[in-house]
Protein backbone atom coordinates (compact mmCIF):
# COMPACT_ATOMS: atom_id res chain seq x y z
CA UNK A 1 0.00 0.00 0.00
CA UNK A 2 1.80 3.19 -1.48
CA UNK A 3 2.26 5.82 1.59
CA UNK A 4 3.94 9.29 1.04
CA UNK A 5 5.85 8.59 -1.79
CA UNK A 6 3.05 7.98 -4.03
CA UNK A 7 1.94 11.89 -5.16
CA UNK A 8 -1.51 10.84 -6.74
CA UNK A 9 -3.67 9.50 -9.00
CA UNK A 10 -3.58 12.56 -11.21
CA UNK A 11 -0.03 12.46 -11.42
CA UNK A 12 0.50 9.12 -12.32
CA UNK A 13 -1.79 9.77 -15.36
CA UNK A 14 -0.47 12.73 -16.32
CA UNK A 15 3.14 11.45 -16.22
CA UNK A 16 2.41 8.16 -18.27
CA UNK A 17 -0.76 9.16 -20.43
CA UNK A 18 -0.11 10.82 -24.18
CA UNK A 19 -2.01 14.14 -23.95
CA UNK A 20 -5.11 13.16 -26.80
CA UNK A 21 -5.32 10.04 -24.67
CA UNK A 22 -5.33 11.34 -21.35
CA UNK A 23 -8.41 13.84 -22.82
CA UNK A 24 -10.53 11.04 -23.05
CA UNK A 25 -9.35 9.38 -19.99
CA UNK A 26 -10.21 12.14 -18.07
CA UNK A 27 -13.56 12.56 -20.16
CA UNK A 28 -14.29 8.93 -18.78
CA UNK A 29 -13.02 9.30 -15.24
CA UNK A 30 -13.76 12.85 -13.88
CA UNK A 31 -16.24 14.03 -16.34
CA UNK A 32 -16.84 17.68 -18.16
CA UNK A 33 -13.51 19.20 -18.03
CA UNK A 34 -13.63 21.67 -14.96
CA UNK A 35 -11.93 24.90 -15.68
CA UNK A 36 -8.72 26.12 -13.95
CA UNK A 37 -9.39 28.80 -11.96
CA UNK A 38 -7.18 32.17 -12.15
CA UNK A 39 -5.97 32.33 -8.79
CA UNK A 40 -4.15 35.54 -7.76
CA UNK A 41 -0.17 34.82 -7.80
CA UNK A 42 0.14 36.28 -4.55
CA UNK A 43 -1.74 33.41 -3.07
CA UNK A 44 0.08 30.59 -4.91
CA UNK A 45 3.36 32.27 -3.56
CA UNK A 46 1.83 32.42 0.06
CA UNK A 47 1.14 29.28 -0.14
CA UNK A 48 4.41 28.04 -1.06
CA UNK A 49 6.13 29.63 1.53
CA UNK A 50 3.90 28.19 3.80
CA UNK A 51 4.21 24.97 1.96
CA UNK A 52 1.14 23.99 0.70
CA UNK A 53 -0.64 22.52 -2.19
CA UNK A 54 -3.51 25.00 -3.72
CA UNK A 55 -5.55 23.97 -6.73
CA UNK A 56 -8.39 26.28 -8.01
CA UNK A 57 -11.48 24.78 -10.33
CA UNK A 58 -14.75 26.16 -11.55
CA UNK A 59 -17.72 24.22 -12.54
CA UNK A 60 -19.64 25.64 -15.26
CA UNK A 61 -23.52 25.57 -15.77
CA UNK A 62 -26.01 26.89 -18.67
CA UNK A 63 -27.03 30.05 -18.54
CA UNK A 64 -30.76 31.05 -17.61
CA UNK A 65 -33.08 33.75 -18.32
CA UNK A 66 -35.19 34.07 -15.25
CA UNK A 67 -32.32 33.54 -12.77
CA UNK A 68 -28.62 34.65 -12.19
CA UNK A 69 -25.37 32.65 -11.73
CA UNK A 70 -25.36 31.48 -8.47
CA UNK A 71 -21.71 31.30 -7.64
CA UNK A 72 -20.13 30.59 -4.33
CA UNK A 73 -16.54 29.62 -3.68
CA UNK A 74 -15.52 26.94 -1.94
CA UNK A 75 -12.06 25.65 0.00
CA UNK A 76 -11.41 22.39 0.98
CA UNK A 77 -8.72 22.16 3.74
CA UNK A 78 -6.07 19.05 4.35
CA UNK A 79 -3.47 18.71 6.80
CA UNK A 80 -1.46 16.72 8.55
CA UNK A 81 -0.61 17.53 12.40
CA UNK A 82 1.95 19.89 12.91
CA UNK A 83 3.53 18.62 16.30
CA UNK A 84 3.94 15.05 17.71
CA UNK A 85 1.09 13.60 19.42
CA UNK A 86 2.58 13.34 22.98
CA UNK A 87 3.26 17.21 22.87
CA UNK A 88 1.24 18.92 25.76
CA UNK A 89 -2.62 18.77 24.20
CA UNK A 90 -2.77 22.83 24.19
CA UNK A 91 0.22 23.05 22.11
CA UNK A 92 -1.06 20.81 19.85
CA UNK A 93 -4.07 23.12 19.36
CA UNK A 94 -2.12 26.22 19.04
CA UNK A 95 -0.33 24.57 16.00
CA UNK A 96 -2.98 23.44 14.52
CA UNK A 97 -4.78 27.15 14.66
CA UNK A 98 -1.65 29.01 13.52
CA UNK A 99 -1.36 26.27 10.60
CA UNK A 100 -5.07 26.64 9.96
CA UNK A 101 -5.13 30.37 10.33
CA UNK A 102 -2.39 30.64 7.27
CA UNK A 103 -4.56 28.37 5.13
CA UNK A 104 -7.64 30.01 5.46
CA UNK A 105 -5.61 33.80 5.01
CA UNK A 106 -5.00 32.27 1.44
CA UNK A 107 -8.28 31.17 0.92
CA UNK A 108 -9.58 34.78 1.43
CA UNK A 109 -7.04 35.84 -1.22
CA UNK A 110 -8.95 33.64 -3.49
CA UNK A 111 -12.13 34.55 -2.81
CA UNK A 112 -13.17 31.50 -0.70
CA UNK A 113 -16.68 31.89 0.76
CA UNK A 114 -17.14 28.67 2.37
CA UNK A 115 -14.24 26.77 4.19
CA UNK A 116 -14.19 23.34 5.65
CA UNK A 117 -11.71 21.77 7.63
CA UNK A 118 -11.24 17.77 7.62
CA UNK A 119 -12.87 15.70 10.71
CA UNK A 120 -11.59 16.73 13.85
CA UNK A 121 -9.12 18.74 12.93
CA UNK A 122 -7.86 20.25 15.96
CA UNK A 123 -6.41 17.09 17.27
CA UNK A 124 -4.56 13.98 15.82
CA UNK A 125 -6.70 11.27 14.66
CA UNK A 126 -6.37 9.07 17.67
CA UNK A 127 -9.85 7.33 18.14
CA UNK A 128 -8.16 4.39 16.51
CA UNK A 129 -6.37 4.01 20.40
CA UNK A 130 -9.27 3.15 22.50
CA UNK A 131 -7.10 5.43 25.28
CA UNK A 132 -9.04 8.13 27.13
CA UNK A 133 -6.44 10.65 27.87
CA UNK A 134 -5.06 12.82 26.69
CA UNK A 135 -7.35 12.44 23.46
CA UNK A 136 -10.39 13.48 25.22
CA UNK A 137 -8.49 16.86 26.27
CA UNK A 138 -9.18 18.01 22.86
CA UNK A 139 -12.69 17.75 23.05
CA UNK A 140 -14.67 21.38 23.06
CA UNK A 141 -18.09 23.36 23.54
CA UNK A 142 -19.51 23.44 20.03
CA UNK A 143 -20.86 26.48 20.83
CA UNK A 144 -18.29 28.77 23.10
CA UNK A 145 -15.12 26.85 23.32
CA UNK A 146 -12.24 27.96 21.83
CA UNK A 147 -11.86 27.05 18.77
CA UNK A 148 -15.26 28.12 17.55
CA UNK A 149 -14.08 31.29 19.10
CA UNK A 150 -10.84 30.89 16.89
CA UNK A 151 -13.42 30.38 13.88
CA UNK A 152 -15.78 33.10 14.92
CA UNK A 153 -12.89 35.21 14.77
CA UNK A 154 -11.64 34.50 10.82
CA UNK A 155 -15.41 34.46 9.36
CA UNK A 156 -15.80 37.85 10.21
CA UNK A 157 -12.48 38.77 9.86
CA UNK A 158 -12.73 37.40 6.01
CA UNK A 159 -16.57 37.20 5.53
CA UNK A 160 -16.24 33.56 5.20
CA UNK A 161 -18.73 30.68 6.73
CA UNK A 162 -16.48 28.43 8.61
CA UNK A 163 -17.65 24.52 8.98
CA UNK A 164 -15.39 23.58 11.76
CA UNK A 165 -15.84 19.84 12.76
CA UNK A 166 -14.23 18.95 15.99
CA UNK A 167 -14.71 16.43 19.10
CA UNK A 168 -17.39 18.27 20.84
CA UNK A 169 -18.25 17.76 24.69
CA UNK A 170 -21.80 18.98 25.73
CA UNK A 171 -20.80 20.41 28.92
CA UNK A 172 -24.37 21.34 29.49
CA UNK A 173 -26.00 17.72 29.53
CA UNK A 174 -23.75 15.58 30.99
CA UNK A 175 -20.68 15.96 29.57
CA UNK A 176 -21.24 13.50 26.45
CA UNK A 177 -18.96 13.88 23.85
CA UNK A 178 -19.84 14.30 20.02
CA UNK A 179 -18.14 14.09 16.75
CA UNK A 180 -19.41 17.47 15.74
CA UNK A 181 -19.37 20.18 12.69
CA UNK A 182 -19.96 23.73 13.91
CA UNK A 183 -21.15 26.28 11.40
CA UNK A 184 -19.94 29.35 11.87
CA UNK A 185 -22.22 32.47 9.66
CA UNK A 186 -19.71 34.72 7.42
CA UNK A 187 -20.90 37.36 10.29
CA UNK A 188 -18.68 35.48 13.26
CA UNK A 189 -22.12 34.66 14.50
CA UNK A 190 -22.86 30.44 15.12
CA UNK A 191 -25.10 29.56 12.91
CA UNK A 192 -25.29 25.78 14.18
CA UNK A 193 -24.04 22.69 14.52
CA UNK A 194 -24.33 18.96 13.20
CA UNK A 195 -23.24 15.29 14.67
CA UNK A 196 -21.70 12.44 12.79
CA UNK A 197 -24.84 10.26 12.59
CA UNK A 198 -22.92 7.32 11.52
CA UNK A 199 -20.19 5.60 13.65
CA UNK A 200 -17.72 3.54 12.51
CA UNK A 201 -17.05 -0.07 13.32
CA UNK A 202 -14.90 -1.13 10.94
CA UNK A 203 -11.13 -2.55 11.28
CA UNK A 204 -9.45 0.34 13.67
CA UNK A 205 -11.91 2.53 13.11
CA UNK A 206 -14.05 1.67 16.51
CA UNK A 207 -14.72 5.57 17.54
CA UNK A 208 -17.97 4.64 19.59
CA UNK A 209 -15.62 4.61 22.95
CA UNK A 210 -15.67 8.17 22.33
CA UNK A 211 -18.39 10.00 21.17
CA UNK A 212 -22.63 9.19 20.37
CA UNK A 213 -24.36 8.73 17.34
CA UNK A 214 -25.70 11.88 16.71
CA UNK A 215 -29.23 12.99 17.35
CA UNK A 216 -29.65 16.06 15.45
CA UNK A 217 -30.82 14.55 12.62
CA UNK A 218 -29.86 16.46 9.58
CA UNK A 219 -29.72 19.95 9.70
CA UNK A 220 -29.30 22.10 6.65
CA UNK A 221 -28.16 25.89 7.16
CA UNK A 222 -28.68 28.85 5.05
CA UNK A 223 -25.81 31.14 4.15
CA UNK A 224 -25.90 33.90 1.69
CA UNK A 225 -23.63 31.83 -0.39
CA UNK A 226 -26.38 28.43 -0.78
CA UNK A 227 -28.07 25.81 1.09
CA UNK A 228 -25.18 23.82 3.09
CA UNK A 229 -24.72 20.64 4.97
CA UNK A 230 -22.08 18.61 6.59
CA UNK A 231 -22.41 14.74 6.33
CA UNK A 232 -19.26 13.66 8.61
CA UNK A 233 -16.75 11.06 7.26
CA UNK A 234 -18.24 7.47 7.69
CA UNK A 235 -21.87 8.86 7.20
CA UNK A 236 -20.69 8.89 3.21
CA UNK A 237 -21.01 5.19 3.00
CA UNK A 238 -24.61 5.36 4.06
CA UNK A 239 -26.87 6.82 1.01
CA UNK A 240 -29.77 7.65 3.05
CA UNK A 241 -27.98 10.14 5.50
CA UNK A 242 -26.73 12.13 2.04
CA UNK A 243 -30.29 11.85 0.84
CA UNK A 244 -31.88 13.37 4.12
CA UNK A 245 -29.47 16.65 3.51
CA UNK A 246 -30.35 16.75 0.06
CA UNK A 247 -34.14 16.08 1.29
CA UNK A 248 -33.73 18.88 3.41
CA UNK A 249 -32.64 21.52 0.34
CA UNK A 250 -28.66 20.81 0.59
CA UNK A 251 -26.44 22.42 -2.37
CA UNK A 252 -23.27 22.15 -1.37
CA UNK A 253 -22.89 18.68 1.15
CA UNK A 254 -19.19 18.44 3.39
CA UNK A 255 -17.94 15.43 4.06
CA UNK A 256 -15.08 15.99 5.83
CA UNK A 257 -13.09 12.80 6.57
CA UNK A 258 -10.22 10.67 8.09
CA UNK A 259 -9.53 7.41 6.44
CA UNK A 260 -6.60 4.81 5.48
CA UNK A 261 -5.43 3.94 2.16
CA UNK A 262 -5.93 -0.01 2.90
CA UNK A 263 -9.72 0.52 3.92
CA UNK A 264 -11.16 3.09 1.59
CA UNK A 265 -8.90 4.47 -1.16
CA UNK A 266 -10.91 3.01 -3.91
CA UNK A 267 -14.05 4.19 -2.55
CA UNK A 268 -13.17 7.52 -2.23
CA UNK A 269 -13.67 8.84 -5.58
CA UNK A 270 -16.74 7.19 -6.13
CA UNK A 271 -19.03 7.82 -2.75
CA UNK A 272 -19.03 11.23 -2.43
CA UNK A 273 -19.48 11.80 -6.21
CA UNK A 274 -21.63 9.70 -6.72
CA UNK A 275 -23.53 11.05 -3.80
CA UNK A 276 -23.85 14.22 -5.83
CA UNK A 277 -25.13 12.94 -8.93
CA UNK A 278 -27.73 10.71 -7.02
CA UNK A 279 -28.87 13.94 -4.98
CA UNK A 280 -28.64 16.66 -7.25
CA UNK A 281 -25.91 18.82 -5.25
CA UNK A 282 -22.35 19.65 -5.11
CA UNK A 283 -20.01 17.37 -3.10
CA UNK A 284 -17.34 18.35 -1.43
CA UNK A 285 -14.92 15.12 0.19
CA UNK A 286 -11.91 16.17 2.88
CA UNK A 287 -9.62 13.46 4.04
CA UNK A 288 -6.56 14.28 6.49
CA UNK A 289 -2.83 13.49 5.35
CA UNK A 290 0.08 11.48 6.26
CA UNK A 291 0.28 9.09 9.05
CA UNK A 292 -1.72 9.30 12.83
CA UNK A 293 1.92 8.35 15.01
CA UNK A 294 -0.29 8.16 17.95
CA UNK A 295 2.56 7.70 19.77
CA UNK A 296 0.79 7.28 23.40
CA UNK A 297 -0.95 4.29 21.96
CA UNK A 298 -0.25 1.50 24.18
CA UNK A 299 -0.69 -0.93 21.33
CA UNK A 300 1.42 -1.56 18.52
CA UNK A 301 -1.11 -2.25 15.80
CA UNK A 302 -2.75 1.31 16.67
CA UNK A 303 0.42 3.01 16.45
CA UNK A 304 0.94 1.90 12.98
CA UNK A 305 -2.99 3.13 12.26
CA UNK A 306 -2.29 3.54 8.25
CA UNK A 307 -1.51 6.36 5.67
CA UNK A 308 -4.25 8.97 5.65
CA UNK A 309 -4.38 9.89 1.66
CA UNK A 310 -5.49 13.59 1.43
CA UNK A 311 -6.95 13.40 -2.25
CA UNK A 312 -10.00 16.03 -1.51
CA UNK A 313 -11.90 16.89 -4.29
CA UNK A 314 -15.35 18.13 -4.89
CA UNK A 315 -17.98 16.54 -7.29
CA UNK A 316 -20.94 18.41 -9.16
CA UNK A 317 -24.84 17.23 -9.62
CA UNK A 318 -23.30 16.95 -13.21
CA UNK A 319 -21.39 13.80 -12.07
CA UNK A 320 -18.41 16.25 -12.80
CA UNK A 321 -15.38 16.05 -10.45
CA UNK A 322 -12.06 18.42 -9.47
CA UNK A 323 -9.06 16.70 -9.96
CA UNK A 324 -7.58 15.74 -6.07
CA UNK A 325 -5.43 17.60 -3.77
CA UNK A 326 -2.40 14.89 -3.37
CA UNK A 327 -2.25 12.21 -0.94
CA UNK A 328 1.11 13.14 0.62
CA UNK A 329 0.61 17.49 0.72
CA UNK A 330 -1.15 19.87 3.14
CA UNK A 331 -3.07 21.69 0.54
CA UNK A 332 -6.38 24.21 0.00
CA UNK A 333 -8.47 23.23 -3.01
CA UNK A 334 -10.59 26.01 -4.30
CA UNK A 335 -13.50 25.31 -6.42
CA UNK A 336 -16.25 27.65 -7.55
CA UNK A 337 -19.58 25.95 -8.31
CA UNK A 338 -22.82 27.57 -9.96
CA UNK A 339 -25.29 26.37 -7.81
CA UNK A 340 -27.74 27.17 -10.69
CA UNK A 341 -26.25 23.33 -11.99
CA UNK A 342 -28.26 21.53 -9.27
CA UNK A 343 -31.66 22.70 -10.07
CA UNK A 344 -30.72 22.27 -14.02
CA UNK A 345 -29.48 18.62 -13.03
CA UNK A 346 -32.45 17.88 -11.01
CA UNK A 347 -34.62 18.82 -14.31
CA UNK A 348 -32.94 16.70 -16.57
CA UNK A 349 -32.31 13.63 -14.29
CA UNK A 350 -35.71 13.97 -12.27
CA UNK A 351 -34.42 12.06 -9.39
CA UNK A 352 -36.23 14.19 -6.64
CA UNK A 353 -39.95 13.46 -8.95
CA UNK A 354 -39.09 10.17 -9.58
CA UNK A 355 -37.86 8.97 -5.85
CA UNK A 356 -41.01 7.23 -4.93
CA UNK A 357 -39.92 8.14 -1.20
CA UNK A 358 -43.56 7.46 -0.09
CA UNK A 359 -42.95 4.04 -1.18
CA UNK A 360 -39.83 3.64 0.36
CA UNK A 361 -41.17 5.35 3.47
CA UNK A 362 -44.09 2.40 3.94
CA UNK A 363 -41.92 -0.73 2.99
CA UNK A 364 -39.00 0.75 5.29
CA UNK A 365 -41.58 1.66 8.03
CA UNK A 366 -42.10 -2.11 8.03
CA UNK A 367 -38.62 -3.32 7.33
CA UNK A 368 -37.60 -2.09 10.64
CA UNK A 369 -40.40 -3.83 12.60
CA UNK A 370 -38.83 -6.86 14.81
CA UNK A 371 -41.62 -9.29 13.34
CA UNK A 372 -40.91 -8.39 9.91
CA UNK A 373 -40.56 -11.23 7.44
CA UNK A 374 -38.78 -10.19 3.84
CA UNK A 375 -40.52 -10.29 0.40
CA UNK A 376 -39.06 -13.41 -1.11
CA UNK A 377 -40.86 -15.54 -3.50
CA UNK A 378 -40.32 -18.77 -4.07
CA UNK A 379 -41.63 -21.35 -5.90
N1 LIG B 1 -13.48 8.74 10.88
C1 LIG B 1 -14.18 7.80 10.28
O1 LIG B 1 -15.39 7.75 10.38
N2 LIG B 1 -13.47 6.89 9.57
C2 LIG B 1 -14.08 5.72 9.06
C3 LIG B 1 -13.37 5.19 7.90
C4 LIG B 1 -14.05 5.43 6.63
O2 LIG B 1 -15.25 5.71 6.62
O3 LIG B 1 -13.41 5.33 5.59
Amino acid sequence: MAGAEWGSLEQCLEKHIPPAELREVKRILYGKETRKLDLPSSAFEAASREDFELQGYAFEAAEEQLRRPRIARVGLVQNRTPLPTDAPVAEQVAALHKRIEAIVEVAAACGVNIICFQEAWTMPFAFCTREKLPWTEFAEPAEDGPTTRFCQKLAKKHDMVVVSPILERDGEHGDVLWNTAVVVSNSGAVLGKTRKNHIPRVGDFNESTYYMEGNLGHPVFQTPFGRIAVNICYGRHHPLNWLMYSINGAEIIFNPSATIGALSESLWPIEARNAAIANHCFTCAINRVGLTNASLCSFKAHRDFGYFYGSSYVAAPDGSRTPGLSRNQDGLLVAELNLNLCRQMNDVWNFKMTGRYEMYARELAEAVKPNYSPTILKE
